[in-house]
């Protein structure tokens, strides 16, 4: 049973529609990246995820199950809120006690976001990061199967990001499932496995961070190049083949590698070397959301 299933997921406010027709889902212990810019529509549609917004059509489950019933999901979709006099770790008994979860898991979920050492000191006192991280460790209290997290690094400087990002890496690692809202590529990058991209409310892509940087092309390396590049020009056309520092970049799909290897040393190129030409995240983000600002 996936964690997450949206199908055609729409919601409206009057004349805006914040999410139109969005289906996503997220695979059991994968660290799900949820992309796109400012106003795209991430938190609208998290918290049709969670059951605090009733979606305009189409539906959401959990487990396989209609948002309500949330005991296998942890969230932090809303800045946390605590009681600044108590300490870290009082916070959480509270939060223990109303969710009927033992004083000792406490030890565990503060251990898990390394807050063990100033779990004594007031929730005033702490950095923003490290509220954050106290956020986190409430939506882990239950030992969720699923954690939610809109844009669990906002707000925060880079040494909190950072924090956040390993936290984030290390319950990815040890098997859980987390899906996580950004308009940050640089993050998502470095900690999910696959990404989904959504603009204006629609899912516009979703894949693993490699599959949506490869398929630019080929790069190949031949000589004589300049024999090379008419060759190329022939076979695919004179706009698919640009010569870049003495090599070629060629616009192909890369499953034709083979093939125009084969054909290119039939017609007398020595082909060196050829392998698949990545594309920059942030240019496939430009690409697939019309050119919007990431808010980067
Ligand atoms: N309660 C509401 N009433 C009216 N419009 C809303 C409401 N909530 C969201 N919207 C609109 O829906 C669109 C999507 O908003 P949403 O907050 O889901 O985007 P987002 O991707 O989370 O953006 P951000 O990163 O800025 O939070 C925006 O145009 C927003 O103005």
């Amino acid at each position: 049973m996936e964690p997450v299933v949206c199908e055609k997921l729409t919601k409206r406010y009057g004349e805006v529609v914040a999410v139109q027709d969005l289906d996503l889902s997220v695979r059991a212990g994968e660290v799900y990246g949820f992309l796109g810019p400012n106003g795209a529509g991430k938190t609208t549609t998290l918290r049709m995820l969670l059951g605090l917004v009733r979606p305009t059509s189409g539906r959401v489950l959990l487990h396989g199950r209609p948002p309500g019933d949330l005991s296998g999901v942890g969230a932090l979709i809303e800045g946390p809120a605590f009681y600044p006099y108590l300490s870290g770790r009082d916070n959480l008994r509270v939060l223990a006690r109303y969710a009927g979860v033992d004083d000792r898991r406490i030890d565990v979920v503060l251990d898990l976001v390394d807050l063990t050492d100033r779990a004594r000191h007031k929730f005033a006192t702490y950095s923003l990061g490290m509220k954050q991280r106290l956020g986190v460790a409430a939506a882990l209290l239950k030992d969720p199967q699923l954690l939610i997290l809109d844009e669990p690094t906002n707000g925060l400087d880079p040494a909190g990001m950072a924090d956040m990002r390993t936290l984030i890496r290390r319950l990815g690692a040890a098997g859980s499932t987390v899906l996580i809202s950004s308009h940050l590529l640089g993050e998502v990058e470095q900690i999910c496995d696959r990404v989904g991209i959504v603009a204006r409310g629609a899912l516009v892509a979703e894949n693993t961070v490699a599959e949506l940087r490869s398929g630019a092309g080929l790069r190949i390396f031949a000589e004589p190049v300049d024999d090379a590049a008419a060759w190329l020009r022939l076979l695919l056309g004179t706009s698919a083949v640009a010569v870049v520092d003495g090599a070629l970049d060629v616009t192909v799909s890369p499953a034709r590698a083979a093939e125009i290897n084969e054909s290119m040393v039939k017609a007398g190129i020595a082909v060196s070397g050829l392998r698949t030409r990545e594309r920059d995240l942030e240019q496939v983000f430009l690409e697939l959301t019309g050119g919007e600002s990431n808010g980067r």
